[in-house]
């Protein structure tokens, strides 16, 4: 199970402090494991169990073992929630056993565009649309392309069978299956596309590329169970909620989610939209933004130790030892021998060890244990954090389901393309 401690040599947030605020924010847990009538059409994703059951687990194998019969490639359309949580646990995951997994719908550059046409060459592929209203123009366009490509190799019948599309029951895409002859599988209504990894939007993907969804969605469920039992002061949850709230009282206005795992790196991205669609809004709220180290702390490092005092940091410590490669010597004086019979495991851990204790000296470091980087924790990890971003908006006094200020830019978008 996820851990969470606070390493932070100042001690800005005493233990009283934390314990009062924990109290206080007793009320915003008990209302999230209840949920909230005013958020019903946005709690789809509460109870794993609604969009992730039986019956929807067997029908996604299904789907997914075909496609993996049939494609060498599987192009996932889909920009923001309809791609991240796929791409975070594909990323890391996927062991190449299945279909080449291809991005699209998530970029307007037509040279992206033209490589992620010039890596199905020669390969059959099939495509999942993922909309949820189907108006937001880079899935649109993407998809376009997509079928125009598939009917210039495939007879309409074939073409149409390579085809599934993710959309809400009623929409304009569902409509375009039915005439069309393409699968349909629902996009939930009742769940915002960053709170959809557990849902045919996340899941469909990641069996195509050989995930075991039924690991992922377990990991799920036992921390929906962790989460919604218990006594409150133990509740992982509320407390980084709390956390989170109370370094950004304090004037911390960025929290940087860090790892010395890059199998992480796409999960960042999942991170970062669920926090900043979540809580960027009226004003207010944390900025998430991330680091990958060790790379980086030759780069922002410097910052984050020495420069203005903007973030607190969130550390993902993966504690199994999964891989291991120990340095040899090879007879060179390349003064590196003190690395000698040494694991890289242990090399990352010990740099892990260093840059806490360097950046608790400056500001406060929290560190979640994740036990395993596998489909289990992955499950854990998106539940944990949407259900933490759920109590934390509603400490910070938002409503963290809508997004209305992605709309202003669109508007103007969509004039100067004469929509
Ligand atoms: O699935 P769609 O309706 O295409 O939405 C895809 C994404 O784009 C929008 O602009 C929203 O800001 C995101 O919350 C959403 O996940």
């Amino acid at each position: 199970m996820l851990k969470l401690s606070i390493r932070d040599q100042r001690a800005l947030v005493g233990e009283a402090e934390l314990t009062a605020a924990i109290r206080d924010g007793v009320p915003a847990l008990q209302l999230a494991q209840a949920g909230e009538e005013r958020y019903a059409d946005s709690q789809g994703w509460l109870n794993v169990d609604e969009w992730a059951g039986e019956e929807i687990l067997a029908n996604i194998e299904r789907i997914a073992s075909h496609i993996r019969e049939t494609c060498d490639a599987f192009v996932l359309i889909g920009v923001g929630g309809s791609n991240n949580a796929a791409r975070a646990v594909i990323e890391a995951l996927a062991d190449g056993s299945g279909p080449e997994i291809v991005y699209a719908g998530n970029t307007l550059s037509a040279n992206a565009m033209n490589r992620m046409l010039k890596k199905l060459e020669g390969k059959h592929f099939a495509i999942d649309c993922i909309a949820k209203n189907f108006e937001t123009l880079e899935p649109g366009a993407s998809f376009r392309v997509l079928r125009r490509e598939l009917a210039a190799r495939y007879s309409p019948e074939e073409a149409a069978s390579r085809i599934i599309c993710t959309g809400t029951y009623g929409s304009s895409l569902e409509e375009l299956c039915k005439t069309e002859g393409y699968t349909f599988v629902p996009f939930p209504t009742n769940v915002g596309g960053r709170y959809t990894a557990m849902t045919y939007v996340g899941l469909l993907p990641m069996a195509v590329a050989g995930i075991d969804i039924r690991a992922l969605v377990r990991g799920a469920s036992d921390m929906e169970t962790a989460l919604h039992t218990g006594a409150p002061e133990d509740n992982l949850a509320l407390r980084y909620a709390v956390l989170r709230n109370l370094y950004y009282q304090r004037g911390y206005k960025l929290e940087l989610l860090a790892s010395f795992e890059p199998q992480f790196r796409w999960f960042y991205k999942w991170w970062v939209q669920l926090f900043a669609e979540s809580e960027g809004k009226d004003g207010k709220g944390l900025f998430p933004v991330t680091a990958e180290f060790s790379e980086e702390l030759h780069a922002v490092g410097q910052y984050i130790q020495d420069g203005a005092p903007l973030m607190f940091e969130t550390f993902l410590d993966v504690e199994a030892r999964q891989d291991s490669l120990v340095v040899m010597p090879d007879g060179k004086a390349d003064y590196f021998d003190y690395l000698n019979g040494k694991d890289f495991y242990d090399i990352n851990k010990a740099a892990f060890s260093a840059t806490v204790t360097a950046h608790s000296e400056k500001l406060p470091c929290l560190i979640f244990d994740v036990p395993a980087l596998d489909a289990y924790n992955f499950g854990q990890l998106f539940y944990f954090f949407q259900f933490a971003c759920y109590i934390s908006g509603s400490l910070l006094g938002i409503d963290p389901f809508n997004q209305p200020g992605v709309e202003a830019y669109k508007g103007w978008m969509f004039k100067a393309l004469g929509k």
